[in-house]
Order: C-alpha cells, then structure tokens, then sequence
C-alpha cells in the first residue's frame, strides 16, 4: 500500500501556496457552458478529477457515464443528460452507487425525464431513456440531504419550456452551494427570482449568454493551510493564499471566520490572503449546516491544539465520500482524541482522550480526499502517515506538491516506513 511520510518543519515557516481552483464553480460552469453549445470562454478550470471527469463525460459519446466518486458530477450530467434528451447509463464507484440520488431522480421524473434504475431504487446506477416535457413547472423538493440536486435542477431549468419554481422543503442545507449556482447562472443570464423567507425559488425560461468567465480558487482546499498555520509551531508563521477573494461566492470562505477563534487571522491582499497567528481560543462551537467539507479540518485542528470543538449540522457527512464521522471517530483516535456524539440530536464533541499521541501515527483515508488533506497539517507538530495519499486528486492533485513547500513529503510503503 502506498503511502507518505510527512515531517515537521525544522525552520520559520513561510509560504506561498497556489492553491487548485474550486471544482463546484467549475462544474456548474461548464453545464452552463454545456447548455450555450460550449461558446462560454472557462478560465482557470480546475485540475481536479471531478472537473475532469466532468468535461470528459460532456465531450464523450459513449453510451456509459462513469463518474467515478464525484457527487456533483453525477448529479449535474444526470439532470443535463435527461433534459438534452441523451440516452446514458449513469453509474460511478462502488461508494457513489451508495451515495442518494432518489429525490433528483423524482424532481426529474416530475419533468417529463424518463430514468430508470439498474440495481436500488433511489440509487445510481441508472438509466436516462429519454425527455418529454411534461407541462408542470413546480416542484417540491427536501432540501436537507443535498443541495447537489437543487443546484442541479436550477442549472437546466431555462431550458423547460415553461422554467421551473422550486419549493424546498424542511430545513435547507448546504445553501451557500445553491447561492453559488443562482449566481454563476444570473452571471451567465439566466432570469431567476429567490424568496428564502418562502423557500422558493422561480427560474424563466430563457437561454443563457455565453460569456467569459474565470473560477476563484477553492476555499475548501484552502482550509487545509489554515489548519497548518494554525498548527505551525513556529508562532511567526506566515502563509499566502494565492487567488482568493474577500467577496467570494464560496460558502467555504467561512473558513475564515472559523479560524479566526483557532489562531489565524486573514488579510486580503491583491493576489490573495495572507495568513498569520492570532491568540487562540480554548474551545469553539461551529454549525456546519452549511459548510459541511470544513468539518474534518476544523476537527483534527482543534483536535491537535487542544480545543474542544462542539459540532453541529454535520448530517450530511455520512453520505459523503465515505462515513466522514465514523472515519474521524476512527482516525482521531489515532492522535489523543476522540470524537463523541453528546446528544441524540446530532450534537458532537471533539476533545483530547486517554490515548497518547503514537508517533507517527498511521491515517487510513478512506478513499476520501478530504480524510488525506484534513490530517496532514498534522506534520506540523508531530511525524504522521498518510495512507492511499493519491486520494487528493478529486478536489487538489497539486495538494502534495504544495504541502512540500513547507514540509518533508516521503513516499513510503505504508506499514514498512521503507521508501518506496
Ligand atoms: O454543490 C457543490 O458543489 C457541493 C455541495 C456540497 O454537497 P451537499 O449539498 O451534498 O452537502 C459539498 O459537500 C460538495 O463538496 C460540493
Ligand atoms: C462531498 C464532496 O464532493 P462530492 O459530493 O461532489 O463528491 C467533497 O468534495 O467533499
């Protein structure tokens, strides 16, 4: 098994990271450009698997979709495919066929979609036979399992022949992710009209303009450098996060007032954010209903200073890349702490337990790029090893490149500490 050894800094720490560019606004932008007939002009797609995938599977005429573990990639083309009328087989990992996708499905089918299941009902793979557009322009939709399917519906709805109004139902979950959409497709033309107080969201039928259109770095991979500053033993640390905006239309910028109580302060500069330490608090009580992919790094760097950190609004990470609380629960055992549920209401605790720090410790990731990138700040204090390190590449491929920047990366044979 593959696997890298990371070692603490031994000198100041200081940094210029370039940091991937965000794969949710790639991915939406390039169903957009997809349903312009490709004339957008896309800058700064990001490198990730699944935005690689995703421009793969729009260009391929095969029969078969395969995308592989990427959520937002099955769910966009599934409601791409169906209203383009093209005939696919929809299928990915083992883990994506996993993964719910029976309340976009439905939201479809109401439509005029015609999809059929190949193994569970409710869950990938599946069948696309083709589209008839029914006359009904409502639909009903949860909104607290996944924003994906939300944005989307969103995405293809100028092109039904009488838009679409959605109702979100129950509590909404992810919503910076479907402000991210109405933004990317009023950017792009679309006529849209949001009530929050509602829950109801109205789209015209109208084609969309295509335009130029350059993706922002991503925040969610940018928390991992938070957690190394915040990590840094070296109290002068200072790192530069390059292609980040203060106004950006990324949920995950709350990374920046999260961390803020954990010891970083941000400064926006003309290339980016500049990261510094600040004093640090002793514990910290986050909701992250709406920025769910913070929630392994925000845990393992409180973990590590000390902070007892209470969770919420971390449903949703079960049916995520893998079981993301039974993964931490695993992991941060790993390092002297723990991670509890306190209340049968999904309330969570991370705090230091009995265990002692075994170094170095041997993280499993659980073919979860997020598992990988949450535990190597880590490094920072104490030797660590990474296992299946090549799980970066759904979201940061450069991720290990940028990490060597500021420690030693070692390729080793997990559980040999050989080199390999
Ligand atoms: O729309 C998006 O780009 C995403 C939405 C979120 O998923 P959920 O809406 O399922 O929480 C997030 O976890 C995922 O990484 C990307
Ligand atoms: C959950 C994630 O992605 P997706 O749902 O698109 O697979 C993620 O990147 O953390």
């Amino acid at each position: 098994m593959n696997a890298v050894k990371l070692t603490p800094p031994t000198g100041p720490v200081r940094a210029t990271i370039p940091l991937a560019s965000s794969k949710s606004e790639s991915n939406r932008a390039l169903i957009i450009d997809a349903l312009t007939n490709f004339r957008c002009d896309l800058r700064n797609l990001s490198t990730a698997r699944d935005t690689q995938t995703m421009i793969r599977l729009l260009k391929s005429g095969d029969a078969v979709a395969d995308v592989l573990d990427a959520g937002t990639t099955m769910r966009f083309l599934t409601a791409y495919f169906a209203v383009t009328g093209q005939k696919k087989t929809m299928t990915g990992t083992p883990r994506m066929c996993e993964r719910p996708i029976g309340i976009l499905v439905d939201a479809l089918r109401t439509l005029g979609a015609d999809i059929t299941y190949l193994k569970n009902d409710g869950y990938p793979p599946l069948q696309i036979n083709g589209f008839t557009p029914s006359a009904e322009a409502k639909v009903s939709i949860r909104g607290d399992v996944s924003s994906q399917y939300i944005s989307a519906l969103l995405m293809i709805a100028p092109t039904l022949p009488n838009g679409l109004t959605l109702e979100l139902t129950g509590a909404i979950g992810s919503q910076p992710y479907i402000e991210m959409t109405l933004e990317q497709m009023v950017y792009f033309g679309a006529d849209v009209e949001t009530d929050w107080d509602k829950k109801t969201i109205t789209v015209k039928p109208s084609p969309y303009t295509p335009k130029s259109y350059t993706i922002e770095s991503d925040w969610s991979g940018a928390s991992y450098w938070y957690s190394v500053e915040a990590l840094a033993l070296d109290e002068t640390a200072e790192l530069e996060l390059i292609g980040l905006k203060a106004k950006s239309l990324q949920g995950d910028s709350a990374i920046v007032e999260i961390m803020r109580p954990l010891g970083v302060e941000s400064t926006f500069t003309e290339t980016g954010v500049q990261l510094t330490r600040r004093p640090a608090e002793t514990t910290l009580a986050w909701d992250f209903t709406h920025c769910p992919d913070l929630a392994q790094t925000v845990a393992v760097c409180a973990a590590m200073n000390g902070v007892v950190l209470t969770l919420t609004g971390v449903e949703s990470l079960k049916i995520k890349e893998t079981d993301r609380i039974a993964a931490l629960q695993a992991e941060l055992q790993k390092i002297g702490a723990e991670l509890v549920e306190i209340e049968a209401n999904h309330r969570y605790e991370v705090r230091r337990s009995g265990s002692v720090y075994q170094s170095p410790a041997t993280i499993e990731t659980y073919d979860d790029h997020r598992m990988a990138m949450a535990f190597a700040p880590v490094a920072m204090q104490q030797e660590v090893v990474i296992e299946e390190p090549g799980v970066v590449a759904k979201s940061y491929p450069s991720f290990w490149d940028d990490m060597a920047r500021i420690i030693s990366v070692q390729e080793i044979q997990a559980g040999t500490n050989v080199v390999g």
